[in-house]
């Protein structure tokens, strides 16, 4: 885990090179995922289930064995312990309440002269979630990515998601139970992607693709961008931390573990004016790491993608950490609020010391779908208008066309074009 100081000389090259690391390495990736996604445009069914049998290792033996059945979701929320069942169901409450708050409407605007203007918000007629897979089962993020195309009102909900060795997780399937999944199959990576964006004999495309994934998930979806709308680019998991003199050590390393238990090519990044912070964070970072089942993750994580910085003030460390624009920021200071309005790019935002990530990952209720590379900058969490679209609504009266008609007749006159100005014109007293 690096340890840079900005008042060293070289800081600048550093903290170039540590952004670098943190985005995507695109050229890499790009040449694998194009390769399966033409695959899958060609083969269809075929193409999915070579690739299943290559990356998860499973043999397909038809069509039918990449559907999961409703039958076994159904099963395995039956099955599902009380405490258990009650911790998913909470989630789900709560995710659902906070996306609804979020549902834009559909409104008219009524003019004095009979015009009328407005907007029509109606969902897209297919969704396709990706819920990754690999290396952990994750469903946590079909209730995330579920609920938001349920308030929405999608009426066709598809999911996609690896099953290694043909096992699915059962929290998995409780899950989709719980939010109503109808079509579910089990193949991921680059091919689950291109099977949304362009369909086989089995897997229906869709308007609209969705959901978290690893590298090849995240770069696939850049590269199907345009046949489908995608949610944003949401790959392997970072958190930045901003902390100061009052935080725990203690804390702050196992919340920086948090995610680097996700992938190797996870990010964590702790910016601390003291460096009494920084050293200690450090040194709680590595006794944590022994504790950890993903132990093998979480260190090459930590060794290629970790990073603490000393800054020389809490000003300097804000605008730092802007321009990484982590997915998950801690805002770990006695006064987590004073800072809120300096901070202007990272996907969720958690105040204080009794807000771990994790609580955003699972439970209370903001979407934990989230940008990642810097993204943030100009994406924003997944939430229901990902699944929605707006059309605009307008309806001239005729004492309306009389009274802006002209002015439009002119400006499409000075553009060269006839048919509009004599389309408005025609309608005009003479
Ligand atoms: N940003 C977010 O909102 C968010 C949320 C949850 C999880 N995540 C991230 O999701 C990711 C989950 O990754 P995962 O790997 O566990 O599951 P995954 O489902 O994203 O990827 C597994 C699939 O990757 C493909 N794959 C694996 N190795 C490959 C290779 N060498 N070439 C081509 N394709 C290959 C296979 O098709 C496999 O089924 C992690 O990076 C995690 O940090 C991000
Ligand atoms: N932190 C992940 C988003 O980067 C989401 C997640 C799901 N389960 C645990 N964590
Ligand atoms: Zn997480």
């Amino acid at each position: 885990m690096l340890l840079l100081k900005t008042n060293e000389e070289n800081f600048k090259a550093q903290f170039d090179e540590l952004l670098r690391r943190g985005h995507m390495d695109m050229e890499n990736v790009s040449k694998i995922v194009l390769t399966i996604i033409a695959e899958i445009k060609e083969q269809g069914n075929g193409a999915v289930k070579a690739h299943i049998e290559k990356f998860d290792k499973w043999y397909v033996e038809n069509d039918e064995a990449l559907e999961v059945k409703t039958a076994d979701m159904k099963q395995a929320y039956d099955a599902l312990d009380v405490k258990l069942r009650e911790a998913l169901e909470l989630a789900y409450q709560r995710i659902y309440t906070y996306h609804e708050k979020m549902m834009p409407k559909s409104w008219l605007d009524f003019e004095d002269n009979g015009t009328v203007l407005g907007q029509k918000v109606t969902p897209v007629d297919r969704a396709g979630l990706y819920i990754p897979g690999g290396k952990a089962a994750y469903p946590s993020s079909l209730l995330m990515n579920a609920i938001p195309a349920l308030v929405a009102g999608v009426k066709e909900i598809v999911v996609c998601t690896p099953a290694p060795n043909n096992e699915l997780n059962p929290l998995l399937l409780a899950a989709m139970h719980l939010c109503g999944i109808k079509k579910a199959y089990k193949v991921g990576g680059a091919s689950a992607i291109a099977a949304m964006a362009y369909g086989t004999q089995s897997i229906p495309k869709v308007d609209v693709i969705t959901g978290p994934g690893n590298i090849f998930v995240a770069t696939a979806k850049k590269l199907v961008f345009g046949e489908v709308n995608i949610d944003m680019i949401a790959g392997p998991s970072e958190i930045g931390v901003l902390a100061d003199e009052s935080a725990n050590p203690h804390h702050l390393a196992i919340d920086l573990l948090s995610q680097a238990e996700h992938d190797e090519m996870a990010s964590s990044i702790l910016i601390t004016p003291s460096l009494e912070i920084a050293e200690k964070t450090k040194t709680e970072v590595y006794a944590w790491l022994e504790t950890l089942e993903r132990k093998a993750i979480a260190e090459v994580s930590i060794k290629e993608r970790g990073a603490i910085i000393v800054t020389s003030s809490m000003d300097e460390a804000v605008d730092l950490m802007n321009q990484i624009a982590p997915e998950h920021l801690e805002v770990v200071t006695s006064h987590p609020f004073d800072l809120l309005p300096k901070i202007r790019h990272a996907g969720a935002i958690f105040m204080g010391a009794y807000t771990p990530e994790p609580m955003g990952d699972y439970i209370a209720g903001p979407n934990h779908t989230l940008p990642t590379g810097g993204t943030a900058k100009f994406y924003s969490p997944l939430g229901v208008e990902n699944f929605l679209k707006r059309s605009s609504i307008i309806s001239m009266s005729k004492q309306g066309i009389e009274e802006i008609g002209e002015a439009c007749a002119l400006l499409a006159h000075t553009e060269g074009l006839g048919a509009h100005e004599a389309s408005v014109r025609v309608r005009l007293k003479k």
